[in-house]
């Protein structure tokens, strides 16, 4: 049952408490209350039951106009010196389904190299590429575009789920610019094509996959909380945030944090709730360091000074975030069929939605690309001569195109009138590292964000790079005829120093926040070792776990929405695994019933056991 007054669920009894709903959060109240003698409390400071359900959050198209939306928590960064000191807006989802409710629903897993390193810097193979694969069927419904197109050749179906609980597809509505895009990456072998680049090796050109059905976006609150929602076991919590973890008690001189303290405003009363099995952080890389932060789990050199006592002194909380840098290069074009009519012709918009509202169909079920490219700077680059390679492998990439059939400048200014192709050149595997910091100990003060955007010289020239890409994929033959010029300021760039001076003037972010309560090495502590075990819990601590985008080591050289819902699919078979090894500890295959319970601890293992 949802709810919206605290009070109302301020006396029941929870074994769980999950804060925010999500991606991580959302998949956790679905598969926690799979068990029927569980209950769980979902909080979310966002709104009502019905809102993910508001046309702007449902028709595909409309998702640029969530930015600044009363679905969105309205952040901003701090200036950034790779940007000439400009500040971003930093969009995150407040609302049931979180930020998949407001994003751009690209749908990536992530690649081979990625996960590999997960496992390797946690020292636990769960996280592998292998280990994580089964998740990436369970999760997923392919469904067919919504314009029922052939998708030969634009997908592998076999490496797809079918019946998960997240519905993706091809995009619905093919483009005049989707075959040039393909045939140009045919003409141009340094731009391969890729038929899937969801199989693990992630680079080439290829078609989008996103997280849309039937012409409909697909969030994590309609995918897992949905369906949950009829369980007695659930409730969630709406219009409340979550202001601090409540230290319970202590367990061997370890600190117990099984509480949680909330409330509706700034003003408003402070609320308590304890549970009694754990409290379970998915707020996002933004709140979840924030909360952390608050509670007193943190680096005491910078708590102290804030008045806020240390309660566990873990330094890396809120450190190490990472996001993408996104530039977008225009260019004009000789058509007047592009999806500029979408957002200059308002009758033209109309008949568009008549055609969504009729049958899901138009232009309006497209996600802003039809194609995306992922693409490695060549092994002899001369940035490799002075520093390490940043990817995680030859599977991951340093750059990412992403095309649209339309002007996009993600930097004020007037729209022009005309029609234009855009290039996105985002920078994928960042060395730069920024932080979340406290600007006080209010809950209600937004913190200190800075994700370093173009903050070290390899993300500089990997993106001085992209652009260079950009640019010979833009002359392949496959555009001829069709690319009239290049558009406005980046016209006027050629040398790299220009390029780079275009860079730090017009790049934006892709709001892929990451990284900032990451998994290190189990139970190694200190500053660089990480805020969370490989299995999530929170260092030195009891009762508590971090299940969002906080937890990786190292941004997803991809969109991340799809690895957190997949970390937080093994999150869940993690803490039935704890609860399973906290009710006997030690089982015994020759007890009657434990053999059972053996082979179900090992169901949920993608290892074997030595049994
Ligand atoms: C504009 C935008 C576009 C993006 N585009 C893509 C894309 O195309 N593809 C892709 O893969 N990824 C994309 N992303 C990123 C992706 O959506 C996120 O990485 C992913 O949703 C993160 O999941 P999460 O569970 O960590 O956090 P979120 O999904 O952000 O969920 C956190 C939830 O916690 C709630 N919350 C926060 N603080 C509190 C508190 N104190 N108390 C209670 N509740 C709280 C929030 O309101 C929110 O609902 C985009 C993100 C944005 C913002």
């Amino acid at each position: 049952e949802i709810y919206s007054d605290p009070a109302e669920i301020i006396d029941e009894r929870y074994d769980y408490v999950i804060v925010g709903a999500g991606a991580g959060g959302s998949v956790l109240a679905n598969r926690l209350t799979e068990d029927p003698s569980k209950k769980v409390l979902l909080i979310e400071a966002g709104s009502r039951q019905a809102d993910y359900k508001n046309l702007n959050i449902e028709v595909p198209w409309f998702a640029a106009l969530l930015a600044n939306s009363r679905f969105d928590w309205n952040y901003t960064t701090v200036p950034q010196p790779g940007l000439n000191n400009r500040s971003l807006p930093f969009q995150r989802g407040r609302v049931l389904g979180g930020s998949t409710a407001v994003n751009y629903m690209i749908h990536n897993r992530g690649s081979r190299d990625d996960w590999d390193r997960y496992a390797e810097v946690t020292g636990d193979k769960g996280w592998s590429w292998d280990a994580m694969y089964p998740y990436m069927l369970k999760i997923e419904k392919l469904v067919p575009p919504a314009d029922g197109h052939n998708t030969d050749g634009q997908i592998d179906p076999s490496i797809h789920g079918t019946d998960g609980p997240l519905a993706i597809s091809l995009p619905g509505f093919l483009l005049g610019t989707d075959e040039r895009v393909v045939n140009a990456s045919h003409e141009l072998p340094e731009f391969r094509y890729n038929i899937d680049q969801n199989s693990g090796d992630m680079i080439g050109i290829g078609w989008a996959q996103s997280t849309i059905a039937n012409g409909t976006r697909t969030t994590s609150a309609g995918s897992y909380i949905e369906p949950a929602l009829l369980r007695p076991n659930l409730d969630i919590l709406v219009d409340t945030q979550v202001t601090k973890v409540l230290q319970t008690g202590n367990h061997d001189g370890t600190p117990v944090f099984r509480g949680v303290e909330f409330a509706q405003s700034a003003t408003g009363p402070l609320f308590q709730i304890n549970v009694t099995d754990e409290v379970i952080l998915a707020a996002g890389a933004i709140n979840t360091p924030q909360i952390l932060l608050l509670s007193g789990i943190g680096d005491s050199a910078e708590l102290t000074p804030l008045g806020i006592e240390t309660l566990v002194d873990l330094p890396d909380v809120g450190k190490n975030l990472q996001d993408h840098p996104l530039l977008t290069s225009s260019y004009t074009v000789n058509s007047d069929d592009t999806l500029d009519n979408l957002i200059s012709d308002a009758a033209y918009a109309g008949q568009q939605f008549a055609l969504w509202q009729a049958n899901r169909t138009g232009q309006l079920v497209l996600s802003p690309t039809n194609q995306i490219g992922w693409f490695r700077l060549p092994e002899n680059a001369s940035i490799w001569e002075t520093h390490p390679d940043p990817t995680a492998g030859p599977t991951s990439s340093h750059y990412e195109f992403v095309f649209t059939d339309a002007y996009i400048s993600f930097v004020g200014g007037p729209r022009p009138s005309g029609h234009f192709f855009t290039v996105f050149t985002n920078v994928i595997s960042p060395t730069s590292r920024g932080s979340i910091t406290l600007k006080s100990s209010n809950p209600f003060d937004p913190p200190l964000m800075d994700p370093n955007m173009l903050g070290t010289d390899v993300d500089t020239f990997v993106m001085l790079e992209a652009v260079k890409a950009a640019r010979r994929f833009m002359s392949a033959p496959a555009w001829n005829g069709y690319i009239l010029e290049e558009y406005g300021p980046f016209a006027e760039v050629h040398t790299d120093e220009e390029i780079i001076a275009y860079a730090r003037k017009y790049a934006s972010t892709v709001n892929h926040a990451s990284c900032t309560a990451a998994m290190g090495k189990r139970g190694v502590v200190g500053e660089g070792k990480g805020v969370l075990n490989p299995d999530l819990t929170v260092k030195g601590t009891v009762g508590l776990r971090v299940v969002d985008a906080s937890a990786f080591p190292y941004v997803p050289a991809a969109h991340p929405m799809a690895p957190v819902y997949l970390l937080a699919e093994r999150a869940a078979d993690l803490i039935r695994m704890s609860e399973l090894l906290d009710s006997r500890a030690v089982l015994d295959a020759s007890r009657p019933g434990e053999w059972r319970l053996m082979n179900q601890l090992q169901e949920l293992l993608p290892f074997r056991l030595p049994f």
